[in-house]
């Protein structure tokens, strides 16, 4: 199913977990940032419906989304408490094949981080070819995928917090 076959703000709060005790970290890239806040806001909007602490979140911005692969390596190495972190970014495709290499970039950056650490990081990177795209997913239409990455966090925490627990 495509986004367009679902909003991605919605999520039933009986089937999140508790996440009055979890700390997140949020890196949000300044390329778009009218697009960007608008997911930050969306991530930080769930997040607050959920019982999250404000103190309890940490905020960096970088430059664009090729920089949230190192602002998020730093920030799992500065913040060895945080249950998950969310990269915040928004590629929209222009002239040329940068697109390409930048989204695969990211991807490919993102990806790596997940394997590398135990702090899992969620992928909040809109990948549009038109702006359009960009604001229907950013609290239009289609909701907003801040709120669904920010739910995934939440989700990923507590399988980070149950599977260490059962490691010992
Ligand atoms: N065109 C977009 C970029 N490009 C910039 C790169 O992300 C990076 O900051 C630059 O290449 C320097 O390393 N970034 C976005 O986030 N969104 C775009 O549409
Ligand atoms: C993803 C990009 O870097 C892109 O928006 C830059 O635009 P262009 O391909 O026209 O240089």
């Amino acid at each position: 199913m495509a986004t367009a076959g679902k909003n991605l703000s919605h999520y039933d709060k009986n089937t999140i977990p508790n996440a009055k005790d979890f700390r997140f970290g949020i890196v949000v890239s300044e390329w778009n940032d009218d697009i960007t806040e608008n997911l930050f806001q969306g991530a930080f909007d769930a997040w607050m419906d959920n019982g999250v602490l404000k103190e309890n979140i940490v905020r960096w911005n970088v430059p664009g989304s090729f920089e949230l692969i190192y602002g998020c390596k730093k920030m799992q190495q500065s913040f060895e408490m945080l249950d998950a972190i969310v990269a915040v970014g928004n590629v929209i495709q222009g002239e040329t094949k940068h697109f390409d290499f930048v989204c695969e970039g990211v991807t490919q950056g993102i990806k790596d981080l997940n394997v590398q650490s135990d702090i899992p990081v969620i992928f909040c990177v809109l990948t549009d070819n038109t702006k359009q795209q960009s604001i229907e997913r950013s609290g239009g239409i289609h909701g907003n995928k801040g709120a669904e990455a920010a739910i995934a966090a939440i989700k990923m925490a507590q399988l980070r917090k149950d599977a260490n627990f059962y490691k010992g």
